[in-house]
Order: C-alpha cells, then sequence, then structure tokens
C-alpha cells in the first residue's frame, strides 16, 4: 500500500501502491504513517519523497470506503504531521493528484510535476468538499480568486497552469521522481517555515464580499439547489477571515454537513454508475473484457442534417477519416459549410488546428467501398433507412460495420435488409451530437460482441459517455420520455401552465422543463409519429371517445399546437413565444393559455390547483416506472445504465441521482404508494401501473440501488 525505500543513502522515497488510482484507501494512510514516522526518525534520512506506483500520484481518498464507517488513520492528522516535520518533503507528481492526493501534494514542502499531470479538487463534484486542509491551505498559497475557482468548479488544472499560479516549484519532462529526489536533496538543510502553507497568511483579497457574492450568484445559476459549491464558497471565505486553526474547524464542519447529505450520496453514485455503465456484458457472456473492438481509422456518415453534421465533427477530431454523403448537391454544401465551420470554431476553442485534412464529401455511395464503418443519419423513416442500409450492403466491404443513428426504430429490421446481420448495430446520438455526451449503443438480437465492442469503444474514443442498450420502440431514453411527456401534458388539461410544470422541473434541478425542451427539440418530430402511429390525423377513427385513444387516456393539445405551426424554437413559437424564428428566450404565450382554457371548457374539465409536488411526483415517479419495466424487459442491463442515460442525454440533475436514484432515495414504498394512488385517479393510463419489479422490490424491503440487479429475471435479456 506504500513502498519505503532509501535512495542516495540519504533520501526516503514512498511509494503509494494501490492501483489504478492510489486512492488513499485506510491501508494506504496507515502505511504512509508508518513510511513517516520511519523516514522522520531515521537518522540517515535527510529528506522524503513522496510518488505513486504506475505513473499516478494519487486519485484522492478512497471513495468506495465513505458508504462505511472510517477505519485506520484519518487522513487530516497525517497530513499535519507530514507538514510539521523536520526534513523536507517533496511530492514527485505524474498522472494525477486529485482530491486528497492534491492535499497530499500541498502539505508536502515543494511540489514537483510531469508537464503531463493534472491537478484538482474535485470533490466538489462528488457533493463534498476538500477536507483535508484543502480550502484552507489552496487560497494561502495562491490567493482566494484563483483557489475559489479551482475549489467551486472542481476543474483539473494542467501541470503548466498550476506552475503558473504557484502550486508547482518545477514542472519536468524528465523522470519526475528522479527530478525530485536531486531536488529533496538540495533542500536539504534549508529553513522549511515558509514552506509550510497552513503558516502561511491569507493574501489579501480588496472587494472579497462582492467577489463571493458574485460567485455565489454564479453557482447559485449554474447549479440550482446544489449545496457543495456554497459550502465550499463559505470555507474559502474562512480563510480569508479565519486564522488557520479556525479555518480548519470551519471546513470540517461544513465538511460533516455535506458528507451525510442525500446529495453527496447521489453524486458519488453518479461517480461509480457512469464507470459502470461502460461494462457491457451479454447473456452469451460476452462482455466488455472479452470482446475485442475493430479498430476503426476511416468512417462514413450518411446525411449532413443536425445530427450527421455532428457525428462528422466528433469523429474528425479525433483524427478519424470521415466521408460525409449527401442525396442533392445543395444539400452537400450546405452541410459541408456548416461542418468545417463547426470544426474549426471547435479546433480554435481547444487551441489545436482543425484537421480538415480528413474530411471528404460526396454525392456517391460507392466512394465508401473502403471505409471501416458506416453511420446512416437520414431521417427518421424506416423505408428510406431500409433502401440505405440495401444499398450499404452492396457498396460496402463486407467487413465494414455498419450503424444507425435512428432515436427508436428497429434496429433489427435493418440488420434484417443487409448481408451482415451481425456487423448491425445502433449508434443513437444525441443532439447536437458533437457537444452532447451520451450515446445509446443499440444492440439488435444479431448483433455480434465484437460490433457492439467496436461501436462502444468508438463512443470512448469520441469521448461520449456510451451504454449498451437492447433493441425496442425508443430504446430506454426515449422510450421513457413518453410517459414523462404524457403526465406533463396531462397537468396541462388538469390546470397547470407550461410555465408551471416546467418551474417545478427546473427548481427540481432540471436544467430546462419538459415544455422549454420540447420546444428546443421541435414539436414537429413527435407529431409525425403520433400520426403515422394513427394517434392523430385524418385517420383516426371519428368514433374514438374524445380526449382517448387505443383504449388509453391522450391529451390532443401537442397536435393542436402543431397544427397551427407552431413547431418550437425553430418556427419562434411552441408552448412558449419566442422573439423569432431560432430564438431562445422563451415567453408565456397568452394565445396557450386561452388555447388551454377554451380546451377545458370544451370538454368540461374544471381546472384545478396543482401543486409542484404532484408535478414531480407525476413526471418523475411514471419516469422511473418505465425504467423498471426497461428492467424486465431486458433492455437495460442494470439501474445505473438507466440513470447514466437521463444524467448524459436529458438533463436529469445530477445531484438527484438519476431517476432510478431518485426513487430509491425518495423511498420506493412510498413512490409505490403515490403511483397506486394516482393510477386509481386514472384508471386508463396504464403507464402510472406499477411494475410487477418494482412491486417485487418493494417486497423485498427495498434494496439499493446496487442490489436490484440480483432482483431481476428477465425472460429475455436483450442484452
Ligand atoms: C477528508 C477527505 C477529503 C478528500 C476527499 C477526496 O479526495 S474525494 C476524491 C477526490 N478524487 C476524485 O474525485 C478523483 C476521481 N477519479 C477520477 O477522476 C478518475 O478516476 C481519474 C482521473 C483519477 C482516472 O481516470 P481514468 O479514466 O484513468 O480511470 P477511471 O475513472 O475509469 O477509474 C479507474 C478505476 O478507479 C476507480 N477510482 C478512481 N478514483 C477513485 C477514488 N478516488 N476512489 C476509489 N476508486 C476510484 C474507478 O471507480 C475505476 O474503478 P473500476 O471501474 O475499474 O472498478
Amino acid at each position: 500500500m506504500a513502498r519505503y525505500e532509501l535512495v542516495k543513502r540519504s533520501v526516503a522515497l514512498i511509494t503509494l501502491t494501490n492501483p489504478p488510482v492510489n486512492a488513499l484507501s485506510s491501508a494506504v494512510r496507515h502505511a504512509m504513517a508508518k513510511s513517516m514516522e520511519r523516514a522522520l526518525n531515521d537518522p540517515k534520512v535527510t529528506a522524503v519523497v513522496i510518488c505513486g506506483e504506475n505513473g499516478r500520484f494519487c486519485g484522492g481518498a478512497d471513495i468506495r470506503e465513505f458508504a462505511g464507517p472510517l477505519r485506520g488513520p484519518p487522513l487530516v492528522p497525517l497530513l499535519d504531521a507530514i507538514e510539521a516535520g523536520q526534513k523536507p518533503v517533496v511530492a514527485a507528481i505524474e498522472g494525477v493528484a486529485l482530491g486528497g492526493g492534491f492535499e497530499l501534494a500541498l502539505v508536502c514542502h515543494y511540489r514537483i510535476a510531469h508537464f503531463k499531470a493534472r491537478l484538482g479538487l474535485p470533490e466538489v463534484t462528488l457533493g463534498l468538499l476538500p477536507a483535508a486542509g484543502g480550502t484552507q491551505r489552496l487560497p494561502r498559497l495562491i490567493g482566494i480568486p484563483a483557489a475559489l475557482e479551482m475549489i467551486t468548479t472542481g476543474r483539473h488544472l494542467s501541470a503548466q497552469e498550476a506552475l503558473k499560479l504557484g502550486i508547482l516549484d518545477q514542472v519536468t519532462e524528465q523522470n519526475t521522481c528522479e527530478v525530485a529526489v536531486e531536488f529533496a536533496l538540495r533542500a536539504v538543510g534549508k529553513p522549511l517555515s515558509s514552506r509550510r502553507v497552513s503558516m502561511l497568511t491569507t493574501p489579501c483579497t480588496p472587494d472579497l464580499d462582492a467577489l463571493l457574492e458574485a460567485v455565489t450568484m454564479q453557482v447559485k445559476k449554474k447549479a440550482r439547489g446544489v449545496m457543495a459549491p456554497l459550502a465550499c464558497i463559505q470555507a474559502v471565505r474562512a480563510a480569508a477571515t479565519m486564522p488557520y486553526s479556525k479555518g480548519i474547524k470551519r471546513e470540517s464542519e461544513l465538511m460533516a454537513t455535506l458528507f451525510n447529505s442525500g446529495q453527496a450520496q447521489a453524486l458519488q453514485y453518479c461517480f461509480f454508475a457512469q464507470r459502470t455503465a461502460g461494462k457491457w456484458t451479454l447473456p452469451n457472456g460476452a462482455q466488455w473484457n472479452n470482446s475485442k473492438p475493430r479498430e476503426i481509422r476511416s468512417a462514413a456518415i450518411i446525411g449532413l442534417g443536425t445530427m450527421g453534421r455532428g457525428i462528422v465533427v466528433s469523429l474528425a477530431r479525433v483524427g478519424i477519416s470521415v466521408i460525409a454523403v449527401e442525396s442533392e448537391k445543395k444539400l452537400l454544401e450546405t452541410g459541408k459549410q456548416m461542418v468545417i465551420g463547426m470544426l474549426e470554431r471547435d479546433a480554435k476553442r481547444r487551441g489545436v488546428s482543425a484537421s480538415l485534412n480528413l474530411l471528404k464529401f460526396t454525392l456517391s455511395l460507392q466512394d465508401l467501398k473502403d471505409v471501416d464503418l458506416v453511420i446512416e443519419a437520414v431521417f427518421e423513416d424506416m423505408a428510406l433507412k431500409k433502401r440505405v442500409f440495401q444499398e450499404l450492403s452492396k457498396v460496402c466491404r463486407p467487413a465494414t460495420v455498419l450503424c444507425t443513428n435512428t432515436s427508436g426504430l428497429d434496429v433489427d429490421a435493418l440488420a434484417g435488409v443487409t448481408d451482415r446481420p451481425h456487423l448491425v448495430v445502433g449508434m443513437h446520438f444525441f443532439s447536437p451530437a458533437h457537444v452532447m455526451k451520451l450515446l445509446e449503443v443499440v444492440c439488435g438480437p444479431r448483433s455480434s460482441s465484437e460490433t457492439i465492442a467496436t461501436a462502444m469503444s468508438l463512443g470512448k474514443r469520441m469521448g461520449k459517455v456510451s451504454v449498451a442498450v437492447g433493441n425496442c420502440p425508443g430504446f430506454v431514453g426515449n422510450r421513457m420520455l413518453k410517459p414523462y411527456l404524457d403526465q406533463a401534458t396531462f397537468l396541462l388539461e388538469e390546470g397547470a401552465t407550461p410555465e408551471q410544470v416546467d418551474k417545478a422541473l427546473e427548481d427540481f434541478g432540471f436544467a430546462m422543463g419538459v415544455f422549454r425542451m420540447s420546444d428546443l427539440a421541435g414539436l414537429d418530430v413527435g407529431w409525425r409519429i403520433r400520426k403515422e402511429s394513427g394517434l392523430t390525423g385524418p385517420d383516426v377513427d371519428p368514433k374514438n371517445p374524445p380526449r382517448r385513444r387505443q383504449g388509453r387516456r391522450y391529451c390532443p393539445v401537442p397536435d393542436m399546437i402543431c397544427e397551427q405551426g407552431r413547431f418550437g424554437q425553430k418556427t419562434g413559437r411552441g408552448w412558449y413565444m419566442y422573439d423569432k424564428p431560432g430564438g431562445t428566450n422563451a415567453k408565456p404565450d397568452p394565445l396557450i393559455q386561452n388555447l388551454l382554457e377554451m380546451y377545458r371548457s370544451r370538454y368540461g374539465i374544471q381546472p384545478r390547483n396543482i401543486s409542484d409536488q404532484e408535478i414531480i411526483e407525476r413526471c418523475l415517479f411514471a419516469l422511473a416506472n418505465e425504467g423498471f419495466r426497461i428492467l424486465e424487459d431486458g433492455i437495460a442491463a442494470r439501474p445505473e445504465d438507466i440513470d447514466v442515460i437521463y444524467l448524459f442525454g436529458y438533463g436529469f440533475p445530477r445531484h438527484r441521482g438519476g431517476p432510478m436514484f431518485y426513487a430509491s432515495m425518495v423511498g420506493l414504498e412510498r413512490v409505490l404508494q403515490r403511483l397506486e394512488h394516482y393510477h386509481q385517479a386514472n384508471p386508463d393510463v396504464p403507464h402510472l401501473e406499477p411494475s410487477p419489479l418494482f412491486k417485487k422490490l418493494v417486497a423485498c424491503g427495498s434494496p439499493p440501488v446496487q442490489k436490484w440487479r440480483e432482483h431481476i429475471k428477465t425472460m429475455h435479456s436483450h442484452l
């Protein structure tokens, strides 16, 4: 857990050995404490160097240990003892120094880092604050403004930036440990008092109150309802206004409040859920660590609409050659100009040169004969997509992987028209594809494990959070959206307004309420799908009772809105009104208010006051209920996968953990009761009927999310 060696006859080299990130587990803290004691007591030792094995200094406290009681020596006294020691201690930072790892570096008297190292205090992203002295030492070292920014955002710094800020003493391109040992030898005998960061005086910040106020407003706006950044600000204020001994107490009080909060649990759950999602597994035993992905050097995108353009950019910026195909010259030219502009802006932002030489634009599918992988991103029309896949079968070499970016159509039906169903897989990107992190990899029943591995690995390479899901209408994300959207429109019928529903959801933490989000996405897509499935339009049987379709409650208000040409932001009118087509500033529209009033009076609906609690319960419990059905049907393998999809694709607030985690935090029994209550009032809304899996989990005593998998026995796993 920590290796102790004597090098150059007088330097104690202490190496943290806790792969993969040398987290400060209880065993590591114990070994560190013993090693430090030995170094400080050994007269042969004149200086100490601390480093981490496998090119990684330290990833911080062991997050897995947060769930249980504290075992082993606490971190704070251990760090204090290092700083107070009479022999110079040098941190040799390679890879990462994050969280407690960064705080460990801060108590060392000197810090040397490899030029590729990254440093930071990401505790805030886990719902915590740097409570091993970080909030008190860092402001003393680099001043309040820079420390505040680092601590409240959790941003990782490059070694060069850390050097400029005065965090590091030296950055090296050579072997960091060897450089640190030489440095330590030179430091022997030099006075240490000015190197003990806790003894420094925090540099004075003019207009401290105004700065703290401005940052407070900023974090409140960015992360509505999130506690940790606010606690971080209070802790940093203590560094500016209190002596170290008092500041450290304040830091620890604030940490205690955060540590036991539901928000910290949710955020830590998200950290692990994101990593769990990458570990896909199929019933036949194939999984992430035994299936080899194909190497993808070249790809083709068919269709240069919004999605296609974003996908081209995502591929080209990670160095993959892309052939972009359109059906008409004009569309090709427009798409080309837009892609080039997007790539140039992206490259400028990242300070690199745009990889335009990787792009080729063509009108001919014949040009795709040698590519490794194709992603079809044409209009959402099954007949059109089938034609494209048939054509691809003829044109592409037999080993080319064929992917579809459909947002909900049957991937296996497309596989069926090709000569290689095993090489067909869904890659469902989210709009805008070069920005949104989520990728649903849709596994058809015939997709081979190698094909799935290839799509998952390509997603990772593009910086996406990829989640493997089964093939059913809407897959996971869009399938769950239906009950959520239905509940929102039913609430309008019953007396709510779009702005009231949105406000309740935004106060809950969503970046955007459901109606604002629908306006952004465009209302016409859903309208077309409803028309195609006979829910609205001329094909609806006139004998259908009003507000009912296919034996279920149905709200026609979204259709009425579309019939007026209100398709959302793009037409300047939707659930809200905007200054102009393409405008983003949503304002409540009196016309919508009138429409709702007329609609209610036409159907004799007496509007009632609807509480925010009812809005949240009906929208989010219906969402989670569909998640249980998805687990039952084997479309998602784990609740973590569903949560990750909602966090990265649908703006679900991270500090609530995702719909499934949120349901477990509220208490499954309570959610079940509320769903039963709403279902009784709406027996014609099947989405409100609690799923059998949900009831089973409650009957089993509502186990924590991580244990649900043991209770899920799907008849047919689609994964
Ligand atoms: C009083 C105390 C105050 C201090 C508080 C803190 O320090 S709070 C902490 C502040 N520190 C942070 O917030 C840093 C959190 N960590 C990271 O940001 C990244 O892991 C990374 C940048 C270190 C490496 O990225 P990468 O893409 O190369 O690798 P990867 O991300 O895939 O991880 C590999 C494996 O390591 C696991 N694991 C990782 N870290 C920890 C941990 N601290 N603990 C336990 N486990 C950890 C991770 O789950 C995964 O496990 P799996 O799935 O294989 O079983």
